[in-house]
């Protein structure tokens, strides 16, 4: 494929013409904005509130028609061979579009720019010469600094022409990493393009090795999504679930870049933040709490408190009086119990029955009772206090602080389903006094949000997408799973990357959990990220954290720096500072990563050198460049050089070896460029052996 850039002669032309292209759709939008600027509202909103969110549309709107300099309005043109949707008429023409972040329109309403998700703009991704869907010719276009100066062609119906890897798309992937994650929509691959336009109605996972694009490819299907089902997703929204806040901060402007503004981001522990977390749980205790089998135990737990009738209810009015004897009231129970129904709707369903019930008697005898006797009749207090006694209201948060902190209550509800041992561990070993008084864990907030959802059904959203996904326990799993029982879900993630103990084993078992069993599972292998050597390097530990899953390939044509030194214990510390010195001397972001306990120290040692130096999350900048980096935190993270100090302490930093194995992994695969790996102790018999 040639690449075209000004300096010869013949490309001028062209090149100018696509050129003055860009300049007119960059008027052409500037016009668009303008006309949103001078809409007036005032005679169409009718009242206050319409106006406010009329204006607030107008806003996003605006700020969506922002023209960003420093990201081009269009990066590809197709010409196809006939006009789309013209079956291959005789003499119908070809037809040409420019693909871009979002479209834009002249004065006339013709297209200048077509919105990349568009179906005219998906042979971009996916047309080859094996299968060129009607193109004639793609273009990529190259920038530098905003402007347009270079262009790459295929012309895919040419058996003359040899087939190329693209320049611009290895300069896209080659280029050296600063500040927050961007988007990929110029260069995604065939293979991503599948997941990214999935339709809506399916639940996608998608198991991957670091770097092969898992974040990048759900972010964007979230895009596609809104584009394709606007309308429906605006009224059931949308959600990206992240592993941790500093995470969610180095992915959020991928989206709005994308021109979607809309689209929350949480991590599982915001979704349940019912209780105030101040306390943790060992791993055993949260391994249990996190199994799915809680989801029983904890059903039986809110309906422990259904009593069967064994008095009847006697409602007076006025001169008469109206029994339903107790076996009668037992029915009503026993068949809201069989119905799948919420244990809330439930207790409200049920002086309803009880009314009925009376209604029917009272008809019997000659009366002729309207609703509002049956209303009335609900809210008596004789149904009322019957109801409470058989029926009552179920508090999720107490329901669980019982379970944990009284021991007979939680043999009673977890018979036959968790162990004398299960249920030892689980009990608080000084249950608190109070609600106010409880240390929550992480764990308990989830077990309180499914008990909650027993009562009360949570609301799903149209669309969840799931990123780091492997770390979930099946609680966990649950919860999200709750939060799109009505939508569908993108769940992404490494099964060798898991660095819980409940970490998932198995794609299928996790998506059971989300109630989305049998949704089908793409695997990406090709890494966006990881240098060559770099990634054989990590992928000597797959074998012991993860059999069987395949190494990552990379498509980095640059091997990448692999650096592997050892000290003395006392110079570790002035090793891991020079290496820091070296990597800055390369262009782009530079990662410090250390177990968490060797992240003091380090700061120390930075700071005594003069180095300054952000926490993950922060913004990386061409003024500040180093990120000390805890190895916890690491996770979805990329640096253009990594230092890695001490490995052996990554991995005795966590519970079990296997867990540290894979901490290790996640963290020898966040490097772009090179990486540098410091050690005095010696390292994990996988790496001994050294690079290849
Ligand atoms: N098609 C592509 N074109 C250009 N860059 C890409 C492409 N796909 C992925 N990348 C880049 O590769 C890097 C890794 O992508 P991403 O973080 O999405 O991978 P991941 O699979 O989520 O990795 P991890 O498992 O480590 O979290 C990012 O910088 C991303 O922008």
């Amino acid at each position: 494929m040639p690449l075209h850039d000004p300096d010869h002669a013949q490309d001028a032309n062209p090149l100018r013409a696509e050129q003055t292209h860009l300049a007119e759709s960059r008027s052409a939008l500037t016009a668009m904005r303008a006309d949103v600027e001078a809409l007036d509202i005032s005679d169409v909103t009718g009242n206050w509130v319409n106006a406010k969110i009329l204006a607030a549309e107008i806003d996003n709107r605006i700020k969506a028609l922002a023209d960003l300099s420093h990201t081009p309005l269009f990066f590809g043109r197709l010409d196809y061979l006939h006009a789309p949707g013209v079956e291959q008429a005789e003499g119908a023409e070809g037809e040409q579009f420019y693909i871009g972040r979002r479209h834009v329109h002249d004065a006339h309403g013709d297209p200048m720019v077509i919105d990349w998700r568009a179906p005219v703009s998906q042979p971009f991704y996916r047309a080859s010469r094996v299968e060129p869907m009607d193109v004639r010719l793609r273009r990529r276009f190259g920038y530098t600094g905003g402007e347009l100066t270079a262009y790459e062609d295929e012309h895919l119906t040419d058996p003359a022409e040899a087939s190329t890897s693209s320049k611009l798309l290895q300069t896209e992937i080659e280029r050296p990493r600063v500040g927050p994650m961007r988007d990929i929509v110029a260069t995604i691959q065939p293979e991503q393009d599948e997941i990214v336009r999935a339709g809506i109605g399916g639940t996608v996972c998608v198991q991957g090795a670091p770097g092969t694009g898992k974040t990048a490819v759900g972010l964007h299907r979230v895009a596609y999504l809104l584009y394709a089902h606007r309308e429906r997703l605006a009224r059931t929204g949308t959600l990206v679930i992240g592993p941790n806040k500093s995470f969610l901060q180095y992915i959020e402007q991928v989206l709005p870049a994308l021109g979607e503004l809309q689209v929350k981001q949480a991590t599982v522990d915001d979704l349940v933040a019912h209780v105030t977390v101040r306390g943790t749980d060992p791993a055993e205790r949260a391994r249990i709490k996190g199994d799915a089998r809680m989801a029983e135990v904890l059903r039986r737990a809110v309906r422990s408190g259904i009593r069967m009738p064994k008095e009847p209810i006697v409602v007076v009015r006025g001169s008469r009086r109206w029994r339903v004897p107790a076996y009668e009231l037992e029915e009503l129970v026993r068949e809201l119990m069989e119905r799948d129904i919420r244990y809330g709707a439930a207790h409200e369903a049920l002086p309803q029955r009880i009314a009925h019930n009376i209604l029917v008697r009272m008809e019997e005898s000659g009366e002729a009772p309207d609703d509002r006797v049956q209303d009335a009749v609900a809210r008596n207090p004789a149904v009322k206090a019957a109801v409470k006694g058989v029926w009552p209201k179920a508090d999720p948060a107490k329901t669980v602080l019982r379970l944990l902190s009284d021991a007979e209550f939680l043999a009673e509800c977890a018979e036959g389903i968790l162990t004398p041992e299960e249920q030892a561990t689980l009990l608080w070993e000084k249950p608190p006094r109070s609600l106010a008084s409880a240390k929550w864990s992480p764990a308990d907030t989830v077990l309180i949000d499914e008990t909650l959802d027993l009562v009360q059904r949570t609301h799903s959203l149209g669309h969840v997408v799931l990123d780091e996904a492997q770390d979930l326990s099946p609680m966990q799993y649950r919860a999200v799973g709750r939060r799109c029982s009505t939508g569908s879900a993108t769940v992404l993630g490494d099964i060798a990357q898991g660095t819980t103990p409940w970490a998932t084993a198995s794609w299928e078992e996790a998506l059971t959990h989300l109630g989305k069993p049998g949704a089908p599972v793409e695997e990406l292998t090709r890494g966006f990220r990881v240098p060559r050597g770099v990634i054989a390097y990590a992928s000597l530990l797959l074998p012991t954290i993860a059999p069987g899953l395949a190494p990552a390939t990379s498509v980095r044509e640059s091997p990448g720096d692999l650096v592997i030194r050892r000290t003395s214990a006392e110079e570790l510390d002035a090793a891991v500072l020079a290496a820091c010195h070296d990597a800055l001397g390369h262009e782009g972001s530079i990662g410090l990563i250390a177990a968490d306990d060797r992240i003091a120290p380090l700061a120390a040692a930075l700071e005594s050198a003069g180095l300054p130096y952000l926490a993950p999350g922060e913004e990386t900048s061409a003024q500040a460049r180093l990120t000390l980096v805890p190895a916890t935190l690491a996770k979805g993270l990329e640096y253009d050089y990594v230092v890695l100090d001490e490995p052996a302490a990554i991995v005795t930093g966590e519970p079990d070896e296997r867990t540290g194995l894979r901490r290790l992994y996640v963290a020898l695969t966040r490097a772009v460029s090179g990486l540098a790996v410091l050690h005095a102790k010696p390292l994990p018999e996988e790496l001994a052996a050294g690079p290849a």
